[in-house]
């Protein structure tokens, strides 16, 4: 497939996706963009796990999956975050399959540092064959972060990192970070470019912080790996309109 765009949308904006949002991606569809999504659902699985009594644990914006942690963790973006996006897509006009990233092996992943971490995997390879045939029928595939590490066996994995390998495994001309901000902040302003040298600094002056570290992180490895255009846009608004994006572009450093 040509022009494929991936989309990694944040768990703090599923629920408030505006229709301008959509609007921006009927227009790219309609330039000839197939899309594959990846969400989160951060927030939702915490909501779960506190009902449950659990405290949730980040190191380096990764959670600190238990098996129980796991289970939560799949419950609620495979049957509540997963659902609810799939919905709306349809609901404006985008045929959408929802999927567990573990199914057919979608994400095949390793466990990152399991005595840290638990079961906390990164994406070491994606069947692209499952999802090139959704799109050669017109199906924009939905997938969890959710990913297999073996027959039966399955990891968490942060979905900013999953949407990047699947970016990068899909040869995708485009990437995109939804998120519930306008794009990467300094000093109150959108940035409109960034590149690795000046996004390094802001993460170590704490301008660039919590979520956003693994995001801005990711969209810079995306990238490196290829991926011409990698932005940082809000789902609340129209971040594409007339050719034009709004939000934070990642940009290779002068003379590279
Ligand atoms: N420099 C920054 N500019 C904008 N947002 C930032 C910045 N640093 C940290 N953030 C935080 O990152 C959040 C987005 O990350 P996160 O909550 O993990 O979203 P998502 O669920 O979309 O992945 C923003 O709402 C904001 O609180
Ligand atoms: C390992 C890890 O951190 N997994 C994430 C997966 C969901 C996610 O990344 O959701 P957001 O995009 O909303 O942050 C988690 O359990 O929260």
């Amino acid at each position: 497939m040509n022009n494929i765009l991936t989309v990694k949308c944040g768990g703090s904006i599923i629920n408030d996706l505006s229709d301008t949002f959509f609007e921006s991606l009927n227009e790219l569809k309609s330039r000839g963009y197939s899309l594959v999504f990846v969400h989160g659902g951060g927030p939702d699985i915490n909501e779960m796990l506190s009902k449950e009594g659990i405290e949730p644990v980040f190191i380096n914006g990764l959670r600190k999956t238990s098996a129980e942690v796991l289970g939560i963790a799949e419950l609620i973006l495979s049957g509540k975050t997963n659902r609810s996006l799939v919905e709306k897509l349809e609901s404006h006009g985008i045929p959408a399959i929802g999927l567990n990233g573990s199914d057919c092996g979608i994400f095949q992943a390793e466990l990152i540092d399991e005595a840290a971490l638990g079961a906390v995997g990164e994406v070491k390879s994606v069947n692209t064959g499952v999802l090139n045939s959704l799109l050669e029928k017109g199906i924009t595939p939905v997938l969890t972060p959710i990913s297999s590490t073996g027959p039966g066996k399955k990891a968490n994995v942060n979905a900013d990192m999953a949407a990047g390998a699947a970016a990068k495994a899909m040869n995708s001309k485009m990437c995109l970070f939804v998120t519930d901000v306008k794009g990467v902040l300094i000093e109150k302003k959108i940035q409109k470019s960034l590149t690795k040298t000046e996004t390094e600094s802001y993460i170590r002056n704490g301008t660039i912080y919590g979520g956003m570290i693994p995001k801005v992180k990711t969209a810079l490895a995306v990238l490196d790996q290829g991926v011409n255009d990698v932005m940082i846009v809000s789902g609340t608004e129209r971040f594409f309109k007339d050719g034009e994006f709004i939000g934070t572009k990642f940009v290779k450093e002068e003379g590279y």
